[in-house]
C-alpha cells in the first residue's frame, strides 16, 4: 500500500492557461495546510473553500474520497497509445512556434522515440514556453487525439521529465474553482497522517466484506486506515469498476463504518428517551366506558388491521416510557380513526391530546370528523374539542388559547399554530402529527417540548400515508416503532388507472359530464409548476373556466392555496355535502381529503408529478364503495417523448395500487434524501452506504449497535463523534 504522502511529494503537471497558472499560484501560497491548526490569520480562499464544504477537522478531509483517479504510475510509448486514451508519456520537444491563424496558439511538437505528438495550447504564459522550448525532455499527460495531422493533445498536463513515478493512482476530489486539487491533495494527505483513524470496531466484530481476492489469493484485512488510505491512493493493479461501483472491500468497510454510527445514535436516541417519563395512560374511574360509547357511536366496525395497531399504540401509552412511533398506512386505509381512538386514550385517563396536521384544509377536515366523534361522548364530561389554526380571527384565537389552557379542550387540532409559544397545554400527553414527514424535526421538537416544562414528554404518534420502505424504516428510523395498517376498509373496488394522451383530453372531459350525470363527482388537478406560482394559478384559473365551459349545469369549483381560508372553506364544503360536481384544484388536496363520494381523478400533465405524490392524489378517490378510476394524463415534449423518469413513473403508477410498491419505487427513483424530505430539514444523509445494495451491512450494523452501547460505550461515543461529529443524529426526534 502506497504512503498517503505521495500526494504531496509529487509536484502536480502544470495544465498551461491563466486559471491553472493562478491554481497553481493560490497552491503554492498555500502550501502548508493546515486545516485544524489555531492560525491567527485570515483564512486563505482556499482555507474558506474547505469551510464551506464543511471540511474542517482532520476525519472529514479523510472521509472526503476522490470521485475518481488518473494513471500516472506509468509513462506509456506513444505509438501504443489508442485514439481518445489518456496517457502519460516522457518525450522531448521538437519544435515549438507561435501561430496567429486562425487564433493565437503555441504549437508543441514532442518525439517519444516511438512516434511523434503536437500538443496546442490557446493560451499560456512565457514562462511555461520556456518550459517547452526546443530540446527539452517533458512528462506530460492527456488525451491523444489520432487526426489528420497526426497525434494530437489539446491542453495537456506537462512539466520537467524527471523524477520518481508515483506508486498510486492519483486522486481527484470534489472541489471548486477556489479549492485546487493540489491544495485539496496535500491537506488530505496531510489529514490522513494525522487523523485518528484508530479502531472502534469492538474485537472480533468485523463486517461482511465481499469476497475479494487479492493478489495472493488473500482477503486484505481492512481497518478504517488501511480502507481510506487505499481508497485514497489505490494501487494501480486495482480494478478501477470495483472503486467506481464502491463494490470495493475498502468501500464496503466505510459503508459498513457509517451504516454503524447512524444505528449506533439511534438506538442511544431510543436509550434516551427510555430515561425520559410519560404521562401513564390508563383510563380514570368513572371514564372507562368513553373508547366503548366512541365505538358505539361509529358508522362501521373496526378492520382487524385498525385493531391490531389501536392495541399497540395504547399498550405504548400505558407505560411511563414515552411513546415514539410511527402510524403507517396506504391512502384510504383508516388511519384517523386509529388517531381518534389514541386520543380517546389519553382523554380517559385525564390528559390532553394534541393533533398536527400540515395544511389547513387537511387540519380542518380531521377537526370535522373528529367534532363530529367526540363531541357527543366529550359533552357530558364538559370538555370540547378546540381549534386552532393561523388565519384566526383573534377573539376565536384567544377563546381557544384558554380552552387549550383552563384544560376543558381535551383534544386540540389544527396546523403549526399548535405548537406556537403562546399555546400553553394544561397537561398535554399525546401528540399526534399527521404527514410527519412535512414537518421539520424541529416542529416535531417543540410539540414535545409543549410537556417537558413539566418534567415530563407527550407520547408521540406520527401518521404518514407514504409507507417507509422496509430498508429505510430500519435505518433512518431505526429509533421508531412502527404499525402497519395492511387492511382496507372492507368493499373498496380497486381504483382503475389510466394513462391519456393530452390530446385527447376533450374525450376525458365527456366522461366527467357522464360521471357527474350519474351522481358521482370529480377531482381535477393541474400541476405545481414550481418556478413560477402565479403561472400555477392562472392555468389552474384558465382549466377551470374552460371545464365550466365544457360542462354547462355542472357546478365546477376552484381551489388553491392562495384563496383567502374563508373561500377556501367554502369550497370544500360545496365539494364535501355533494352539491358541487367538479373540483379543479392545484395539489393543495394532496394529501388527507376525504370524500367518499368522489370516484374520478383527472391529474392532467402527470408526467411532472412525483410518483408518491400521484399516488397520494389518487388515492383521494376510491374511498367508497364505487368504482373508481384515475386519469393520468401526459403531455410529451418537443421530441414527442416523455422523459425517461416520467415514463418510469406513470407505468409504475398503471402497475400496482399498493401503496408500499409505489414507495419502493419512488425510493428507487429518487434516492433517500428526496424521498425523505430530509434535505429540507437539514437531517443528516448517508453519504457511503446505499440502503438498497448494503442490506447485509445494514443488518450487521442493527445487529452490532445495541450489544456494542451494552458492552463498548467507549469505543461506541469514540464511532459515533467520528462519524457524526457535532452534527445532530440521523433524523432523530
Ligand atoms: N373500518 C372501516 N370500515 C369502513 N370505513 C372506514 C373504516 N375505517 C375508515 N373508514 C373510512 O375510510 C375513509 C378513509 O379513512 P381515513 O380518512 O382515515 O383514511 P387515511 O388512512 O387517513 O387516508 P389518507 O392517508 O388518504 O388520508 C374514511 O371515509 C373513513 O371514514
Amino acid at each position: 500500500m502506497s504512503s498517503p504522502a505521495f500526494a504531496a511529494s509529487n509536484p502536480p503537471l502544470s495544465t498551461g492557461g491563466k486559471r491553472a497558472a493562478a491554481k497553481a499560484g493560490a497552491a503554492k501560497k498555500d502550501a502548508a495546510p493546515a486545516p485544524d491548526a489555531a492560525s491567527k490569520k485570515a483564512p486563505s480562499p482556499a482555507q474558506q473553500a474547505l469551510q464551506k464544504m464543511g471540511l474542517t477537522r482532520d476525519i472529514d478531509l479523510a472521509l472526503h474520497l476522490p470521485l475518481r483517479y488518473e494513471d500516472e504510475t506509468r509513462i506509456v510509448a506513444l505509438k501504443s497509445a489508442r485514439d481518445g486514451e489518456t496517457v502519460q508519456i516522457e518525450a522531448t520537444v521538437t519544435h515549438s512556434e507561435v501561430q496567429l491563424r486562425p487564433r493565437r496558439m503555441l504549437k508543441v511538437t514532442v518525439d517519444d522515440g516511438t512516434a511523434e505528438c503536437v500538443l496546442t495550447f490557446f493560451s499560456f504564459y512565457p514562462s511555461q514556453q520556456k518550459t517547452m522550448a526546443v530540446g527539452a525532455r517533458l512528462r506530460i499527460r492527456g488525451e491523444v487525439k489520432g487526426g489528420f495531422w497526426g497525434r494530437q493533445m489539446m491542453h495537456p498536463a506537462f512539466r520537467v521529465a524527471g523524477g520518481e513515478l508515483p506508486t498510486a493512482l492519483t486522486p481527484v476530489y470534489p472541489a471548486t474553482a477556489s479549492l485546487p486539487q493540489a491544495y485539496l491533495r496535500r491537506a488530505i494527505a496531510t489529514a490522513l497522517l494525522r487523523a485518528d483513524l484508530s479502531e472502534t470496531l469492538p474485537p472480533g466484530e468485523q463486517p461482511p466484506l465481499a469476497q475479494f481476492h487479492g493478489q495472493n489469493g488473500l482477503q486484505p484485512a481492512y481497518d478504517l486506515r488501511h480502507a481510506l488510505t487505499f481508497l485514497h491512493h489505490p494501487t494501480p493493479d486495482v480494478a478501477l469498476v470495483t472503486l467506481e461501483d464502491h463494490s470495493h472491500p475498502a468501500w464496503q468497510r466505510l459503508k459498513a463504518e457509517e451504516l454503524l454510527a447512524q444505528q449506533l445514535s439511534q438506538y442511544e436516541a431510543k436509550r434516551e428517551r427510555a430515561r425520559l417519563r410519560a404521562p401513564v395512560l390508563k383510563p380514570q374511574p368513572g371514564m372507562a366506558d368513553l373508547t366503548q360509547r366512541f365505538l358505539d357511536r361509529l358508522p362501521f366496525g373496526l378492520t382487524a388491521a385498525q385493531q391490531r395497531v389501536v392495541g399497540e399504540i395504547r399498550t405504548d401509552m400505558e407505560r411511563s416510557i414515552p411513546m415514539h412511533r410511527l402510524l403507517q398506512g396506504d391512502v384510504g386505509s383508516g388511519k384517523t380513526v386509529v388517531a381518534a381512538l389514541s386520543a380517546v386514550a389519553s382523554i380517559e385517563a385525564g390528559w390532553q391530546c394534541a393533533l398536527m396536521a400540515p395544511t389547513e384544509i387537511l387540519a380542518e377536515q380531521h377537526f370535522g370528523k373528529l367534532v363530529g366523534w367526540l363531541e357527543p361522548i366529550l359533552a357530558p364530561l364538559g370538555k370540547k374539542v378546540a381549534w386552532l389554526a393561523g388565519a384566526q380571527k383573534k377573539k376565536q384565537r384567544a377563546e381557544m388559547l384558554a380552552l387549550v389552557e383552563s384544560g376543558e379542550a381535551a383534544l386540540v387540532v389544527g396546523t403549526h399554530a399548535v405548537i406556537q409559544e403562546q399555546v400553553q397545554f394544561k397537561n398535554l400527553a399525546l401528540a399526534v402529527i399527521d404527514e410527519q414527514h412535512r414537518f421539520g424535526v424541529a416542529q416535531r421538537l417543540a410539540l414535545r417540548q409543549k410537556l417537558a416544562a413539566s418534567g415530563m414528554e407527550p407520547h408521540l404518534l406520527m401518521m404518514s400515508a407514504t409507507p417507509i420502505p422496509r430498508t429505510l424504516a430500519m435505518s433512518y428510523y431505526a429509533d421508531l416503532d412502527v404499525s402497519t395498517i395492511d387492511e382496507l376498509p372492507p368493499g373498496r373496488t380497486p381504483i382503475v388507472t389510466k394513462l391519456i394522451s393530452d390530446s385527447r383530453k376533450d374525450e376525458v372531459i365527456e366522461r366527467i359530464g357522464a360521471q357527474v350525470a350519474g351522481g358521482r363527482q370529480v377531482y381535477w388537478v393541474c400541476p405545481l409548476i414550481e418556478e413560477s406560482e402565479a403561472l400555477d394559478l392562472s392555468n389552474a384559473t384558465a382549466t377551470h373556466e374552460y371545464l365550466s365551459e365544457m360542462l354547462p349545469g355542472v357546478m365546477v369549483g376552484l381551489l388553491h392555496s392562495r384563496m383567502p381560508t374563508a373561500e377556501k372553506k367554502a369550497v370544500m364544503e360545496l365539494f364535501t355535502a355533494g352539491v358541487m360536481g367538479v373540483l379543479v384544484s392545484t395539489t393543495v388536496i394532496e394529501v388527507g381529503v376525504d370524500v367518499p363520494n368522489a370516484s374520478l381523478m383527472v391529474i392532467e400533465h402527470s408526467e411532472r408529478f412525483g410518483l408518491s405524490q400521484l399516488h397520494q392524489l389518487r388515492g383521494r378517490v376510491g374511498r367508497g364503495a364505487a368504482a373508481s378510476a384515475c386519469v393520468l394524463l401526459y403531455s410529451v415534449n418537443d421530441n414527442g417523448r416523455l422523459s425517461d423518469t416520467g415514463k418510469e413513473r406513470l407505468r409504475a403508477m398503471a402497475e400496482t395500487n399498493d401503496g408500499f410498491e409505489i414507495a419502493r419505487r419512488d425510493l428507487e427513483i429518487r434516492g433517500p434524501g428526496e424521498f425523505l424530505g430530509a434535505r429540507q430539514s437539514g437531517a443528516p444523509m448517508l453519504r457511503f452506504a446505499d440502503l438498497e445494495q448494503d442490506v447485509l451491512l445494514l443488518d450487521w450494523a442493527r445487529e452490532l449497535a445495541p450489544r456494542m452501547l451494552e458492552r463498548h460505550p467507549v469505543l461506541a461515543a469514540r464511532h459515533v463523534s467520528r462519524w457524526l461529529g457535532g452534527k445532530a443524529e440521523y433524523l432523530k426526534a
